[in-house]
């Protein structure tokens, strides 16, 4: 059992319904400062679901989520404040803001939770583009100039704004090339290296799973099992056995 110190994200007994369906049912779930986690599971079992009651934009009808150290549900609103500054999140789209530039998009969360004075949130924001690896002059574009990969550094530039310790991307290489999947997945390991992250990733990618994850957890049966690849290729679950020894995950190495 780790420390409990060593734990970024803790849930317990987590129930999700919406009407008569019955999403997750009693999730148990700790993921360990510093690691990529991926989650998967088949269409509907509730990745986007889990990822939004973390994050505080569905409240789950049973439960409870410690993030680093704080109880959200018991949580003031300077409390809670303080941790939803220090996540970042890259939506399955980007969600940039189309009417702003790539500089404004990134500017965005520190206007929102700082009082820095504009021209350093300029700066910053400069710093966290070429951090998400953009050319300088990305910054004054809009979000319909960029390509679609671009589109996604982009949306990780503006998720690092306020320094986070946590980064969720939902499906991060959805609708990239391979070559285009490939370089995002070293951004993300090189980004998660060089500030100490810790990433939870949702994600159909065999290989970003191989290529970054330290963990992989995955939604059966409305809970989760966690355990790394290795572990998971010992599953005798019919789901499991199907997704990590087809024919995608031998495409992927695995
Ligand atoms: N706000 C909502 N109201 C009603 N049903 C919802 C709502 N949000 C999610 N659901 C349902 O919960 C289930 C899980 O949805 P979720 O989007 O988390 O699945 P997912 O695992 O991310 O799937 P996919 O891989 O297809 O994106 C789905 O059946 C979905 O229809």
């Amino acid at each position: 059992m780790a420390d409990e110190s060593d734990i970024a994200i803790s849930l317990r007994g987590i129930v999700n319904r919406f009407g008569q369906q019955v999403v997750h049912d009693g999730l148990d779930l700790d993921i360990r400062k510093g690691e990529v986690i991926g989650i998967v599971g088949g269409s509907g079992t509730g990745k986007s679901v889990l990822m939004r009651t973390v994050i505080g934009l569905n409240r789950p009808a049973a439960g409870s989520i410690t993030v680093l150290g704080t109880r959200m549900d018991k949580a003031s609103d300077a409390e809670r404040a303080r941790i939803e500054a220090s996540w970042g999140v890259l939506f399955q789209n980007g969600a940039l803001f189309s009417s702003l530039t790539v500089a404004e998009n990134v500017q965005a969360p520190m206007r929102e939770h700082t009082d820095l004075p504009a021209e350093l949130m300029g700066e910053l924001a400069a710093l966290k583009i070429r951090l998400a690896g953009l050319p300088a002059d990305a910054g004054a574009k809009f979000p319909s100039q960029l390509s679609g990969g671009m589109k996604k550094r982009a949306g990780i530039a503006r998720a690092l704004a306020l320094d986070p310790e946590i980064l969720f991307l939902d499906e991060p290489t959805a609708g990239l090339d391979p070559i285009g999947a490939a370089e995002f997945d070293d951004l993300i390991r090189d980004l998660q290296r060089s500030l100490g992250l810790t990433v939870v990733m949702i994600t159909h990618d065999l290989d970003s799973l191989v290529a970054i994850c330290d963990r992989i957890g995955v939604l059966i049966d409305r809970r989760i099992r966690v355990g790394t690849l290795a572990e998971h290729l010992q599953d005798e679950h019919p789901w499991i056995r199907q997704y990590f020894h087809g024919k995608r995950a031998r495409a992927a190495g695995i």
